[in-house]
């Protein structure tokens, strides 16, 4: 199958990188010809939890320079349209969801091409959809954990698992699209590249479940500087957690979100299974790069607005990570 992954970066080059390896014909749009220029000269690897590396050389990948007019360097406009994907994974983190990448997407897509979206936080498909006149994308929520190394390579932090559905918004009465062959070939290929990957038909469900996790454990870990179980260390931090769990419930409920778990619970869970991850947001903000805090706290802030409810801790949260970007 033909993949294209917008954005080699860690989550791109892993998912790319594997699908590559088990046969799917993969083309890594980068942002700098730099780095598509080490993708192609030394090939990409990827360090496995036990230790072990994994080399993926150029052959069944590819890639290119993602240019404002959806152009690259060597190819013509004409020669991309030959090679049509029938997928496109979306792997930018959320502050990268500019106009210019937007509108290059809709030169690399054919009429037919599936859009799915890697992303944590919310708000970014129903932008992408509508530029994209309406199409609908879809959204992959994983429990992946994977570290940027190089240009070129990854670290993964263990097997993840993942869902792959369309929110309701998106699949209004077309539903059928999560059941058809496309998605059926997708699914397979995640999980013969060894991701395994299960259909949702309540992905919404789970990008929530996800938005609490990311709403409660980024910021806080960004602001302390600790790993993530350090969060559960001593009274004051803990007591911070459940806060910051009960406020989001509340606005969950009044937004009509049903979450299956305690929010306490669900948060102290995965602080324990990746306690000594550097959350993606301390990871931004060490490498003083913008964070995802307004698609995290700052929808969810957002959403509790809308219904009239203030969510002061969540708040400032949002606004202590936001001073903190560049
Ligand atoms: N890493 C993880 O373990 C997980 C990540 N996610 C989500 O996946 C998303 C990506 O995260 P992650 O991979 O960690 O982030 P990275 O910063 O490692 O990768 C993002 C990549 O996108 C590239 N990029 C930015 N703008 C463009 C553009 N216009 N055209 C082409 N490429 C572009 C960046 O290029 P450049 O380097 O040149 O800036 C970078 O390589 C995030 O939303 C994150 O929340 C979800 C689950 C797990
Ligand atoms: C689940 C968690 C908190 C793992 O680190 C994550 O998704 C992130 O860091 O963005």
């Amino acid at each position: 199958m033909n993949i294209h992954i917008v954005g080699a970066g860690a989550i791109g080059l892993l998912y790319g990188g594997y699908l590559a390896k088990a046969g799917e014909k993969i083309t890594f749009w980068t942002r700098k010809e730099a780095q598509r220029r080490v993708l192609l000269e030394q090939g990409i690897f990827i360090e496995e939890a036990d230790g072990s590396t994994v080399k993926i050389e150029e052959g069944q990948w590819t890639a290119r320079v993602l240019k404002q007019d959806g152009c690259d360097d060597n190819d013509a406009e004409e020669g991309m349209r030959q090679e049509v994907p029938e997928w496109i994974l979306i792997a930018v983190k959320q502050s990268h969801f500019e106009e210019n990448m937007i509108s290059a997407l809709s030169h690399i897509a054919g009429p037919d091409t599936r859009i799915a979206c890697l992303q944590n936080g919310i708000g970014h498909i129903d932008k992408i959809s509508r530029r994209l006149g309406g199409r609908p994308v879809y959204t992959i929520i994983t429990t992946e954990g994977s570290t940027r190394l190089a240009d070129n390579g990854v670290r993964r932090a263990g097997l993840g698992e993942s869902r792959l559905g369309m929110s309701k918004a998106q699949a209004g009465s077309g539903l059928d699209a999560l059941h058809d062959r496309s998605t059926e070939t997708l699914l397979n290929a995640l999980r013969k590249a060894g991701f395994p990957t299960l259909l949702s038909n309540d992905i919404d469900k789970d990008i929530y479940r996800k938005l609490l996790i990311n709403s409660v454990i980024n910021p806080l870990t960004a602001i302390l500087r600790v790993p993530n179980g350090d969060l559960l260390v001593g009274k004051e931090r803990m007591t911070m957690v459940r806060l910051l769990c009960a406020e989001a419930e509340r606005a969950y409920r009044a937004c009509g979100i049903s979450l299956d778990d305690d929010a306490f619970e669900m948060v102290a869970g995965v602080c324990r299974s990746t306690s000594s991850n550097t959350s993606s947001m301390l990871g931004d903000v060490l490498h003083h790069r913008a964070t995802e805090v307004d698609a995290i706290n700052g929808q969810l802030v957002g959403m509790a607005e809308s219904v009239g409810m203030d969510l002061p801790m969540h708040r400032t949260l949002w606004l202590l990570v936001k001073s903190m970007h560049p």
